[in-house]
């Protein structure tokens, strides 16, 4: 006889987890796994200083170091955020639970076309959601040789749904940017994604195997596998560098934004911006939403990307 039995919430210990640096995780990547991840989050050949090697101006997309924190390849498995328990305080938990909340990403000098680096990362909270436990990381990637000197600056949280409940702290509301009331998108950029889009953006690194195994997302509640987050950030991305910054990398200088609704591989994604005031008159600010045409809902909110100033037209005006 079957019987159902609640899952107790889990014992967490912020004071133990907050603050906690993981040992350097050493990172590798060439020319081959930049090509890999640009065509992946779109790019075509229209842009080829990104997708080949040859290319005078050929360099690496500004948002490649995100997919650092998850490459698989260095490890032989990734750590989903903490799954593995490899965060004092926190219990081991199913990694299949776990989804990419937020995210945001600093760029402070030109990526390398490849080379070993370090990525320093500390946990910066544990809140309790209710519905789920959210587990925020900060990390830098750094030239181990000169490490004062980071590359980036990136923050990203873990969801991890079903494990809330442990009366932790609710943590901060969301800085969420909101596009102007009663103004139209200044752009719009739709990306049809490709059915096999997850079995291909994986190569660059993240084997989670909720984005491929079709034994595995009906039993977390997905009708099958799911695109992965940074693969839509990354479409994101793309749609805003080249509509208002040619395609420039130099130009690129930060973005952030939150996950609010699964992709499916297949899915179109309509990325619309909003050009606003920017805070410097060196900056242009783009305010952005991700919307998935089949489904209807919006898959990235709050999101805001600063990219340097330009004289030129964004690329896609409508
Ligand atoms: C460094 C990080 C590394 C992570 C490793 C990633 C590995 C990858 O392989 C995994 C992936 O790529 S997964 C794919 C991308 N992510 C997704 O598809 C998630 C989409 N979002 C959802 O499903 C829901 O918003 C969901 C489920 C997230 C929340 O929905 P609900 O349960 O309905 O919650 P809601 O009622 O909207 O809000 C409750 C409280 O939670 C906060 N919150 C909501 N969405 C959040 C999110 N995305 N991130 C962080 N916090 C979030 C809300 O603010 C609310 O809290 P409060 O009341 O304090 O405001």
């Amino acid at each position: 006889m079957s019987s159902t039995t609640k899952t107790p919430p889990p014992q967490v210990d912020v004071s133990k987890a907050v603050g906690f640096k993981a040992p350097p995780q050493k990172v590798l990547y060439n020319s081959r796994d930049l090509m890999l991840y640009a065509i992946s989050i779109g790019v075509k050949q229209d842009e080829l200083k990104f997708l080949y090697e040859n290319e005078q101006d050929f360099a690496a997309f500004p948002t490649y170091p995100l997919v650092l924190m998850l490459k698989g390849d260095n490890h032989g498995v990734a750590v989903y955020g903490g799954g593995a328990g490899d965060v004092p305080g926190i219990p081991a938990f199913d990694p299949n639970k776990l989804v990419h909340g937020d995210q945001s990403l600093e760029v402070h000098r030109l990526l390398p076309l490849g080379g070993e680096f370090e990525l320093h990362t500390t946990v910066t909270g544990v809140y309790d959601k209710g519905k789920g436990m959210v587990i925020e990381r900060t990390t830098k990637m750094v030239d181990p040789k000169d490490p004062s000197r980071p590359y980036s600056s990136m923050k990203g949280s873990a969801f991890v749904r079903g494990a809330g409940g442990w009366g932790g702290p609710k943590g901060p509301k969301q800085n969420a940017y909101e596009p102007p009331k009663d103004k139209a998108p200044d752009a719009i950029h739709e990306d049809k994604t490709n059915d096999d889009l997850a079995i291909l953006y994986r190569l660059s690194g993240d084997y989670n195997p909720l984005h491929i195994d079709p034994r595995i997302a009906p039993k977390v509640g997905f009708k099958k596998p799911i695109l992965h987050g940074l693969c839509t950030y990354g479409h994101a991305a793309h749609a805003i560098l080249k509509t208002f910054g040619s395609s420039d990398p130099n130009a690129f200088k930060s973005i952030t934004g939150r996950f609010t609704a699964p992709v499916y591989p297949g899915d179109t994604l309509v990325t619309k911006m909003w050009s606003v005031p920017a805070e410097s008159k060196d900056q242009q600010k783009i305010i952005f939403q991700v919307a998935a045409k089949e489904s209807g809902q919006i898959v990235i909110n709050g999101g805001c990307a600063i990219l340097a100033a330009s004289n030129k037209a964004p690329q896609s005006k409508l």
